[in-house]
């Protein structure tokens, strides 16, 4: 495929969207060819899935059919709009991806990382990224940002105990590990401008060598 899909991974309130929306801008500005996008969601199929998987009212739901439903909505989304923009030959940057999938659903619920990935294989179809940025903060940091924002809604997740988020971390930090070639770690507990000046860096540098 022509070109770059990029993922952005991180704990609840690590400052992925908020970043992910300066650095495509500053990329357009630069002429890049850039689209952003969102797990799960994107497109309306997978935002559909999206309010199901979030919605508060479903406690009951069984966290196998978590991981199929991410799955589900992944699939859509790549079928409709990720594929079309690499095959166009544009930056995909997307605000979460499988490895969402990974550390919550197969570390934090318990399920496995391989049998979480097993089931997703089927979903991706070989489609991962070249690149993960992976933002790193303490799980108490991010979620006091999201208490303090009045602008994001607190959904199923988010409710989850503290030892479910601190695992969701060391879920990650298994992923990085396994998937250290396209892995590169951003500091996210510093000032906004810092943040987003690394990411930019780090995102030029991959595009310049590949
Ligand atoms: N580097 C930063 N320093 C201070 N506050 C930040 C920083 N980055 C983001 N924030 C603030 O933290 C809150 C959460 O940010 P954001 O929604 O971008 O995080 P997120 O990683 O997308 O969270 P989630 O995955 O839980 O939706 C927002 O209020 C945002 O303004
Ligand atoms: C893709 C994906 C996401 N999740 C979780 C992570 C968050 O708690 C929510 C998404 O909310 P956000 O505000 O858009 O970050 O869903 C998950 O558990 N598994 C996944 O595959």
């Amino acid at each position: 495929m022509k070109g770059y899909f990029i993922t952005i991974e991180g704990p609840e309130g690590a400052g992925k969207t908020t970043i992910l929306s300066i650095v495509q801008q500053e990329l357009l500005k630069k002429g890049y060819d850039v689209i952003s996008t969102r797990e799960p969601g994107g497109i309306d199929i997978a935002e559909q899935i999206r309010s199901v998987i979030l919605d508060k009212k479903n406690t009951k739901m069984d966290s196998r059919t978590e991981a199929l439903l991410y799955a589900a909505s992944r699939r859509q989304h790549l079928a409709e709009k990720v594929i079309p923009a690499l095959q166009e030959g544009k930056i995909v940057l997307c605000d979460r991806f499988v490895d969402s999938s990974l550390a919550y659903q197969g570390h934090a619920r318990g399920l496995g990382i391989d049998e979480v990935l097993s089931i997703n294989e089927f979903a991706i179809n070989g489609l991962m990224p070249s690149l993960t940025l992976f933002f790193d903060i303490e799980p108490e940091a991010g979620l006091a940002r999201i208490a303090k924002s009045n602008s994001r809604e607190v959904n199923r997740l988010d409710l989850e105990n503290m030892n479910f988020h601190k695992k969701v971390y060391e879920g990650y930090l298994k992923v990085a590990e396994r998937f250290k070639e396209r892995y590169q770690k951003v500091d996210a507990t510093l000032p906004l401008e810092a943040v987003s000046k690394n990411a930019l860096e780090i995102i030029e540098s991959h595009l310049n060598c590949n």
